[in-house]
């Protein structure tokens, strides 16, 4: 008997739907197909009328001496989801590993590390001994604190340029580091850029909430630890995180409705006033590195729904239906991979599973 295409594309749909449906109640099957028609609505068409830069310009910014992957891992899911042009602001040391991995990426080394604030601090000094002028306490302070202006205003020249930021995959947390991040954070703001804050950047958002309070186009894709230490920060009252729909609900109306993707064996999304679950079928492979390709598809995703516009989101908040489509990406490259490769499957493994999977998800 003859099969028709379209009844083989509808079967395969359905089979992806029950996977994502799994178990959870909260949602019919009729449900999480209405959700993936959202993240369907808010895909830039290809078309030949579109030039370079139109699809996505974003930025990571992360990377130092010991962590160099998360940052490739960012940058590089970001161009592979569809955005045209992938920068990555790292730390001077991190940045011909960067590069060397991947052409692709345009990778600035402008990120500070701690003796280089202390060398331009004596700088400084030295230069205010020169010109036989006093160097004031405040701008000590500043720099011995780790204050680097440079980096900011190094990151602050291509904001314009840029669609959205990933902020902290491989950044590390030195205080020099994260001084930077503050000024590029304050910097976006002042833009309305939408950033993603994942893993050391979200350290940062723990020990100063204020940094995104009621920012909205702020996400923040925290793991289990990750998760807890921000409650911990934000929340005075006792909370029940075993319970992730209140918990995650609270911490984001704490945070005046930022956007918090919790991730774990469901993936919980809240706005801080609507919740969504990702259940689609991933993989038992816990391997590092798969949070980082969901803060690159992040980047590209919430700044394609923020351009579609609240009227294809049929009352869900733009954030919310981009991070249900990155984190349902994410799952489906590690249930691909882990089919070929099975125990040996690594983050490397899923990027070329990348459009296979966005097809599989979002094309059919
Ligand atoms: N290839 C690269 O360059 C990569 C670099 N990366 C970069 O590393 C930096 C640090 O990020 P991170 O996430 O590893 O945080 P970190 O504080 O070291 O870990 C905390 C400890 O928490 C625990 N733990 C974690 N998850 C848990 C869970 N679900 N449930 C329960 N426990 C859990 C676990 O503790 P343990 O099991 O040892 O008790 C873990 O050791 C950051 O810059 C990041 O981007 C990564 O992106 C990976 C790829
Ligand atoms: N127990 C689980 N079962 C299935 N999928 C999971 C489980 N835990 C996490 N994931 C998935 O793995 C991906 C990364 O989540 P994870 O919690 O490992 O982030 P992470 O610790 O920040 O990763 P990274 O190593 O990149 O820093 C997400 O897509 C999430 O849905
Ligand atoms: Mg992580």
């Amino acid at each position: 008997m003859a099969v028709a295409p379209g009844w083989l594309a509808a079967q395969a749909c359905q089979r992806v739907l029950k996977r994502a449906f799994s178990l959870h109640k909260a949602h019919s099957i009729k449900d999480m197909e209405n959700t993936f028609q959202l993240v369907k609505n808010i895909i830039p068409p290809l078309t030949s009328k579109k030039h370079k830069g139109q699809a996505g310009r974003i930025g990571i910014v992360g990377g130092c001496q010991e962590y160099t992957g998360a940052p490739y891992f960012a940058a590089i899911s970001a161009l592979k989801v569809g955005a045209d042009l992938s920068h990555v602001f790292c730390t001077r040391e991190a940045a011909p590993v960067i590069k060397s991995y991947s052409p692709e990426l345009i990778v600035h080394p402008v990120l500070i590390m701690p003796w280089m604030a202390f060398k331009y601090w004596k700088l400084d000094v030295y230069v205010g001994v020169l010109k036989d002028e006093p160097v004031s306490g405040r701008r000590q302070g500043d720099l011995s604190a780790g204050d680097s202006p440079d980096a900011v205003h190094e990151v602050e020249k291509w904001l314009p340029r840029l669609h959205a930021l990933v902020v902290g995959p491989g950044l590390g947390r030195e205080d020099a580091l994260l001084k930077n991040v503050e000024g590029i954070l304050e910097a976006s703001k002042a833009r309305a850029i939408p950033v993603v804050i994942d893993a050391d950047g979200l350290w940062l958002i723990a020990q100063q909430p204020t940094l995104i309070q009621g920012y909205r186009k702020a996400v923040l894709t925290p793991n289990h630890v990750e998760f807890l230490r921000l409650l911990e920060a934000v929340l005075t009252d006792p909370v029940d995180s075993s319970d992730r729909r209140g918990a995650g609900l609270r911490l984001s109306q704490a945070l005046g409705n930022v956007t918090v993707v919790q991730k774990g064996e469901q993936d919980v999304i809240s706005d801080g006033e609507q919740v969504l679950e990702c259940n689609l079928q991933g993989s038992n492979r816990r391997c590092g590195g798969q949070g980082d390709l969901l803060s690159g598809f992040l980047g590209v995703m919430v700044q394609w729904a923020l351009h579609a516009g609240p009227e294809k989101m049929n009352g869900f908040s733009p954030p919310l239906v981009a991070a249900f489509g990155a984190c349902s990406l994410t799952r489906q490259c590690s249930h691909q991979a882990f089919q070929k490769y099975g125990r040996s499957t690594t983050t490397s493994d899923m990027i070329p599973e990348i459009g296979p999977a966005f097809s599989r998800l979002f094309e059919t």
